[in-house]
This record gives C-alpha cells, structure tokens and sequence, in this order.
C-alpha cells in the first residue's frame, strides 16, 4: 500500500494549490480526482467556462463596440451555440494541459478514482472496476461543491437546468427564466440577454447582488432592464413545471403547439419561457466522503467547518475551498488551498487580510469590488467622502466606447484613507487590484494625485475619483 506525506482529494483550485505547495515543500503528495476531467468546477463547469462564454458572447456580438461604431453594429449575425462552445473548450483543454504539466514538474502523483476515508489515514480510491487503499500522514479535503437542485424542481438538463448544464445547450433559446440573482444568475442573464435571449430574473431579496454598494447596485439594474431583462425583485419562485401551450409563444418548431416551462412566483404570478436556469446556491458533497470513519461532521448542507488554519475538528484533517463555504470563489479557494498546506507542515505563510477580498461580477457590465460599501461605512460610524470618476471622462473610456462605466472611491474624511473602491464597466476586475494594493498599503488619496498615470488609460479613473473626492472635502465643487 503507498503512503503520502499528504493525500489532497480534488484537483479544483484549493486541491492544485495545495497538493504544488506540499510539493514545493519538499513532500511526497498524491491528488484524487473522481471526475474523468481535472480541474473542478474551476475549469469544466463554473469559472473558466462561463467567462470564456461572456468574451465570446462579448466579442462575436460586437456589444462592446457599439459606443464607437454605433447601435447597429454587429461582428457576427446568427451566433450558434457551436461558435460559444468552441471558444469554451479550447481554453478548457488548454488549462487541463497546464495543471497536469504542473503536477508532472511537480512530482505529483495524479491517482483517478472517487475517494472516501476507511479510517483516519486511510483512504480507498474507487474506480470502475477496481479498488485502491492509500495511506497518508494529512488529508486536504478541497472537494468543493455542485448546483443545489431540490427534488420539487423537475430538472432535465435540457429546458429545466443549473448552470452545469447551461453549458451543453444545444440551441440558443428564444426565452429563458432565471431564478436567483446572485452571482451565477446575474452573469448568465446579462451574458444570455447581450445574445438576444429574452430574460426573466427572478429574485427573493429587492435588490440583485445584495452584497453590492448600493448605488453600483442600483446602476446595474438600470444596465440590466437596458438591456432588456425583466427584473421580478422581491418575488419567490414557489413551483415550476414544463407545460404545453398552443399560442405559438415561443415555439420552436414553427407548428402551433409546443413545451414551455412555467414558473409560478408566491405572488400569484405565473411566469413562461422556453428554458429555465435555477441558480439559487449550490452544495457540498461531503456525504460520499466517509468522515464518520474519522470523527468528522459536516452540516445540512454536507460543508465542513474549519479552523483559521483551515484544520477540521480532527487535526491532520485539513479542508479548503467551497467546501467550507463562504466566500467560495476560485480566487480564495486557491489561497486557502495553499495557506491550508504551509499549516499542516509548520510554514509560515503571512499576514492575510480578508478585509480586501476582491469581487469580480463578470456580468455585462463588468463588476468589482474591495473593502467596504458606502452602507456599511454609515453603519459602522466611519465618516467618508465619495469620489467619482465616469468613463465618460476619460478619454481611453471614449476609445473603447464605453461611456457608462464608472469608479467609485470610498475616502476618511479625516485620514484620506482609501475604504473602498467599486467599479462597473470594462476592466473592472482588473482595475479593482489597484486600489486594492493601495489601500493594502495604506496609502491615501494623495497617491493618486502625486502620481502620474499613462494616457489615455481607464486607470486614469482612480485620479478623477481621487480628485472628485478631495474637492468635495475641500469644499471645492
Ligand atoms: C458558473 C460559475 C461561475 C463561477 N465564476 C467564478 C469566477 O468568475 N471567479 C471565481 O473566483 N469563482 C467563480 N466560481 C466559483 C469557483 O468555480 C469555485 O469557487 C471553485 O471552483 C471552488 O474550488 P474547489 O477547489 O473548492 O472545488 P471544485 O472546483 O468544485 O473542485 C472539486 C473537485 O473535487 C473532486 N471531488 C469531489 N469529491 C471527490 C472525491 N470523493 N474523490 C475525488 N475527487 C473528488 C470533484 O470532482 C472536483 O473536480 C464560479 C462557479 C460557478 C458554478
Ligand atoms: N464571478 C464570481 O466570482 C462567481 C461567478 C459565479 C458563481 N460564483 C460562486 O458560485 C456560488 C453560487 O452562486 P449562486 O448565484 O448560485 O448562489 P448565491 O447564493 O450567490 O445566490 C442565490 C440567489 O438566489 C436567491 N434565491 C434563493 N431562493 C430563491 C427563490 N425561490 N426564488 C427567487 N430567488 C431565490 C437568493 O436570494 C440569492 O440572491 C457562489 O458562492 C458564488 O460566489 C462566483
């Protein structure tokens, strides 16, 4: 029977990070993965593939040309599923070559097969025809999660789907429903609205993404019904089920008669489209695992509870990733992944400061943010001004024609500290990291006027909002 320094079961972003620092470290590490597919939701299902599918909804739609070259423009018309899906697998085969090369360079053992604990160290991998038993000194457990589909909800994969199978879509529907308006609901409505799809979202809360600031919030709804989604805020969706119509709605077989999914809101209200996305949370997957062999709970919705250090309530037991919830994004899972390991052997790793996480909402608009909204500020007493900055007055943001994005920075009245920085509009995942490094650094406003920016650039935003801000404390306008 072999035996680890370390055993990591899952190759998502927590699984990879941590099974190359063990590595790193000098440790004999194996990575189990039980999907025929390396990567996790990371690269097959979630991250990679959704935002492959908005650059290139983005690019062949010619959506973000069209402040330049005017409404009509188009790059291509009659954009297939085909057209999508190519662009999504070439980048999906090219990150399943980089995270094996890795593993390769890296001395790490990749064993196939769904894993569960026999006992406190060890494990049984299971394959379709075989069985192996593996031993290790620690586990990482980065398992992560799948879509939450209840059992009232009639799933089919085809007109009633999570955002696993949006992704096999054979044809592009003429109408979609989508319930949830957190992040997977947002990005796919606005991405399935910029091809000409018509979307109904439906959210329990008032507001979409109700972790936003509330004024970024409130433009993106107003970017949203641009677009032409209609937004259902405030309702819940109490049951859905395929029904058959004859008014010719919808049909797509050009006859009279055809399916439509019906989805009937508590209000009453009874919403119809082709195609429905659920996207109201997803869940873990901890019950396979086999943790009663090693004393180890999970909660109703099979995630585990951890330490700072990422340990589990049994010591050589680590876990990281979405199956500790919270935030469960790609980006903390690999920190965590990493972090996770350099504890279970005694590396030190560093100050981690989880007050400036980044979000990045890869929705059409883009969004981002880091430290804190303007309503938590107010709640918390700290006294701040809020600097602006439009696209529109920057000359980079005529160039791109984009004139309706905007940067808002957070400042101490008192200290000029940057709180927060919220951007909507192009680049603004990548734009985030500059406050964010600024403000992780403890600068002030003044830095962004005392420097000087390239031109024409959309970075020129932080100099605006820096200058707006200042004004306005200054009493200057
Ligand atoms: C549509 C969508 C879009 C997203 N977009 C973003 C984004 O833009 N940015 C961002 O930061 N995050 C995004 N996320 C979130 C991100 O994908 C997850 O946070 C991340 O993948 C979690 O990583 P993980 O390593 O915890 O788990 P996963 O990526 O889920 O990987 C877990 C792996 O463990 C394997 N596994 C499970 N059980 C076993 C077992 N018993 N034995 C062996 N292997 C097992 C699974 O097969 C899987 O491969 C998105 C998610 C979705 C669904
Ligand atoms: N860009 C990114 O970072 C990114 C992108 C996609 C997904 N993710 C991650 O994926 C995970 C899952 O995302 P998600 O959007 O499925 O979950 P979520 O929990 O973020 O949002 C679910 C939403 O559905 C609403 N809801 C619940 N029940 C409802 C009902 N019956 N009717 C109407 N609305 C209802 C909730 O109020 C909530 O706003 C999250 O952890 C997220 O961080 C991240």
């Amino acid at each position: 029977m072999k035996h680890y320094d370390v055993i990591v079961i899952g190759t998502g972003p927590a699984g990879q990070k941590g099974a190359i620092q063990a590595a790193k470290l000098g440790k004999k590490v194996a990575i189990i993965e039980k999907n025929n597919v390396l990567g996790g939701a990371q690269i097959n299902t979630g991250t990679i593939p959704s935002k492959t599918l908005r650059e290139a909804v983005i690019q062949l739609t010619g959506t973000n040309r069209r402040g330049l070259f005017g409404e009509a423009y188009r790059v291509k018309k009659n954009i297939t599923v085909a057209d999508l899906m190519a662009a999504s697998q070439n980048v999906i085969r090219h990150e399943w070559d980089v995270i094996r090369g890795q593993f390769e360079r890296n001395n790490i053992d990749l064993i196939w097969g769904a894993a569960h604990f026999e006992g406190p160290n060890l494990l049984q991998i299971v394959r379709e025809n075989e069985t192996e038993m593996l031993t290790a000194d620690k586990f990482l457990v980065a398992v992560g999660t799948r879509p939450a589909r209840p059992d009232n909800i009639p799933f089919n994969g085809r007109t009633v789907m999570t955002s696993d199978e949006l992704l096999k879509l054979d044809r592009l529907p003429k109408t979609m429903i989508v319930v949830g308006g957190g992040v997977i609901g947002t990005e796919y409505a606005s991405i399935m609205a910029t091809l000409g799809v018509r979307v109904t979202l439906v959210e329990g809360r008032h507001q979409v993404l109700g972790f936003l600031d509330q004024e970024i919030a409130g433009a993106f709804q107003y970017f949203l019904r641009q677009e032409g989604i209609t937004l259902r805020l405030g309702e819940k969706v109490s049951a859905i089920r395929e029904v058959e119509h004859d008014r010719g709605v919808g049909d797509t077989n050009g006859n009279g008669k055809g399916e439509l999914v019906q989805a009937e809101l508590e209000s009453g209200k009874k919403l119809h489209a082709e195609t429905l996305l659920y996207a109201v949370g997803r869940q873990g997957v901890c019950g396979i695992l086999g943790l009663d062999n090693v004393g180890i709970t999970f909660d109703d919705r099979e995630r585990l509870k951890v330490t700072d250090n990422y340990q589990t309530n049994v010591e050589h037991v680590y876990a990281a990733g979405d199956v500790i919830g919270f935030p469960a994004l790609a980006s903390t899972s690999m920190e965590q992944g990493r972090r996770a390991i350099c504890h279970a052997f005694g590396q030190d790793v560093g100050n981690y400061n989880t007050a400036l996480f980044p979000y990045g909402i890869y929705a059409v608009p883009e969004i981002s943010m880091v430290g804190k909204t303007e309503e938590q500020l107010t709640e918390d007493g700290i006294p701040y001004e809020a600097g602006i900055a439009g696209y529109k007055e920057l000359a980079r943001g005529k160039i791109l024609g984009d004139e309706d994005g905007m940067l808002k920075m957070l400042i101490h009245q008192e200290t000029h500290e940057i709180l927060g920085v919220h951007v909507m509009g192009t680049q603004a995942t990548e734009l985030i990291h500059i406050g964010q490094a600024v403000m992780a650094l403890n600068g002030t406003a003044e830095f962004f006027i005392n420097n000087v920016f390239n031109f024409p650039t959309l970075a020129e935003a932080y100099k605006v909002a820096a200058y707006n801000g200042l004004n306005k404390l200054a009493h200057i306008r």
